[in-house]
């Protein structure tokens, strides 16, 4: 079994104990879930803006221990500061060392978009997305039917969020392209093996069309690479490891952002 079977196999045991725990009552009771999320585009395309996904994620499955000791709130603070348009924040338990309350501290701190980074496989971790403050929220193609694509994507719409749908080959991103989606990131990190080749993104972008926007996920650490990304016609990047692996993520950040 591969890493991602394996992962998703753990979580249908954590959506079942979650539902066990919270009712979808109780979800759509949360005051979070009355607020209209902010717009995804509107944050990605917005001039005093960086186009910079900053991502908070403690651990991986490739690399381990990534950063024990950072705050969540200080530092999507300093991403937010930085000129972060969005901010990743993932909430797998087991895997990558995340946790709901993530979610509710930065959506505390902060007054730009958040994703939801986990592995959705039931339309009640959408709600959860929505009662915890995210806006946003990721459907991974390589663990997901096209009719699952469909089907949460227009889910997540209905309850004003926005959808990003996350490929990394051709075959992915042509059979699972629909209406219900807002964005297309290409990562450049293969979930199976944990291989990684930016060169994937460069190969993807002219075949998403364009009426999406368009995001290079995973992998980036050179500045320079941000605006040959920005030429192919890239809207947005995904940055986690190369901010979260220093003392001082938001500090990293604002470091490679002078360097565009
Ligand atoms: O840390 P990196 O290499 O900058 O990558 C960030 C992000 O793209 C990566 O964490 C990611 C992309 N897709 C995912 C799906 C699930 C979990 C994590 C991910």
């Amino acid at each position: 079994m591969n890493i991602l079977d394996k992962i998703v196999l753990r979580k249908q045991q954590e959506v079942a104990d979650a539902k066990a725990l919270v009712s979808i009552k109780d979800l759509e009771q949360s005051t979070h879930f009355k607020r209209t999320p902010y717009s995804f585009k509107e944050f990605l395309l917005a001039e005093d803006r960086t186009g910079i996904i900053a991502e908070f994620k403690r651990r991986s499955p490739s690399k381990g221990l990534i950063n024990g000791t950072a705050d969540v709130a200080e530092v999507t603070k300093a991403y937010n500061y930085a000129g972060a348009s969005a901010l990743s924040v993932l909430t797998d338990v087991d895997f990558f060392g995340g946790k709901p309350d993530d979610i509710l501290a930065a959506r505390a701190a902060n007054d730009i978009p958040i994703l939801r980074k986990d592995f959705m496989i039931d339309e009640y971790q959408i709600l959860e997305a929505k009662a915890w403050g995210a806006d946003i929220i990721l459907l991974i193609a390589s663990i997901l039917t096209p009719k699952q694509i469909n089907d949460f994507g227009k889910f997540a719409q209905n309850l004003g969020l926005n959808v990003l749908l996350e490929v990394h080959n051709f075959e992915e991103l042509d059979r699972s392209i629909c209406p219900h989606l807002d964005a297309i990131g290409v990562n450049n990190r293969n979930l199976g093996d944990f291989t990684v080749n930016i060169q994937t993104s460069f190969d993807l972008v002219n075949k998403i069309p364009n009426e999406f926007l368009k995001i290079s996920e995973s992998a980036i650490s050179n500045p320079k690479i941000i605006s040959d990304l920005k030429a192919a016609g890239f809207n947005g990047f995904l940055i986690g490891e190369n901010f979260m692996k220093t003392d001082n993520p938001g500090l990293a950040m604002q470091e490679f952002v002078s360097e565009i």
